[in-house]
């Protein structure tokens, strides 16, 4: 008697799912999260006894095990220029960030010995933040600018040393306002000692790496045909 409540449960939430577009995208939301989650448990276990603990070989482990989640979610994702990321040696990539489904895109294209910079509040998001670091990602405090300069010359160093590659959201956050925010410099800072080049390059490094991706950014967002409902997510 006690589980009556679930029929009208069964009932309505198919109905809600049928019916209401915004309500697709908070289910949607909140199983992407609860599932990621989930995928971080099983995870965690292969990594430590693959790896034996924090070791940038683990990206391969998430990047196997995240990439189904696109099916779930009805996303897809088309690749181009892919075969400009296989080369030998470090390097940086850096992307758009519009929301945390970014990840999914990054899983697609992520090349092996690579890991990424992230805001250190991601470290406590539970079984998330733990595989966040037993695969090596960079964790900086955005409100100490000089400790998160320091730590990623710490990593520039580990990048030319094992030869990795790191992935930055130079924009530093979260940004759904239909263009790019102006560029964080962290990137360039790694990226010019990857390349051999000088801090007199970074400036214009910098900013022709922001014309390039935000013409690439309109170009796609102008292909864009559907909306999955509230605009934050
Ligand atoms: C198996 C299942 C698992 C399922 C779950 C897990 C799934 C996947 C897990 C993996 C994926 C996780 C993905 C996580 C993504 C998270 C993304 C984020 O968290 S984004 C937020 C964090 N990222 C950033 O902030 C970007 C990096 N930030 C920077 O690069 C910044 O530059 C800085 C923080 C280093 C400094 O910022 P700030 O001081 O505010 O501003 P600037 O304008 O950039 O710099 C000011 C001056 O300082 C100079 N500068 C900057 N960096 C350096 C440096 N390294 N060395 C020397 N000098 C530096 C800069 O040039 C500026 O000086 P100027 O004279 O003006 O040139
Ligand atoms: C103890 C429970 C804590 C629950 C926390 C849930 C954490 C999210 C869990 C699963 C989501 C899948 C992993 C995606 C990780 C992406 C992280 C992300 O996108 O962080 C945002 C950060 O780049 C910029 O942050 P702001 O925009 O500055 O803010």
């Amino acid at each position: 008697m006690d589980a009556v409540w679930i029929l009208p449960v069964l009932l309505v939430l198919p109905l809600l799912l049928w019916t209401s577009s915004t309500f697709v995208f908070y289910f949607k939301k909140c199983f992407y999260v609860a599932y990621m989650m989930l995928l971080a448990v099983i995870a965690i276990p292969i990594c430590i006894l693959k790896s034996g603990g924090r070791d940038i070989e683990n990206m391969r482990v998430i990047r196997f095990m995240v990439r189904h989640v696109k099916y779930f979610l009805g996303l897809r994702f088309q690749v181009s220029g892919w075969e400009h990321l296989q080369t030998d040696g470090p390097y940086v990539i850096i992307s758009n960030h519009q929301s945390s489904l970014d990840v999914l895109g990054m899983m697609e294209v992520l090349p092996d010995r690579c890991s990424t910079i992230a805001k250190k509040e991601l470290l406590w998001a539970g079984t998330v933040g733990m595989i966040c670091w037993l695969g090596g990602i960079v964790f900086i405090n955005r409100k100490k600018t000089s400790d998160a300069k320091n730590v990623m010359s710490d990593a520039a160093k580990t990048m030319l040393a094992d030869k990795i590659r790191l992935w930055v959201f130079p924009e530093g956050t979260r940004n759904q306002n239909g263009g790019l925010l102006p560029f964080k410099k962290g990137a360039f800072h790694l990226a010019i000692q990857a390349q051999g080049l000088t801090a007199d390059d970074v400036t214009l490094l910098s900013e022709q790496s922001f014309g390039i991706m935000r013409s690439a950014f309109l170009e796609i967002s102008g292909q864009s045909v559907q909306s999955n409902g509230p605009s934050t997510h």
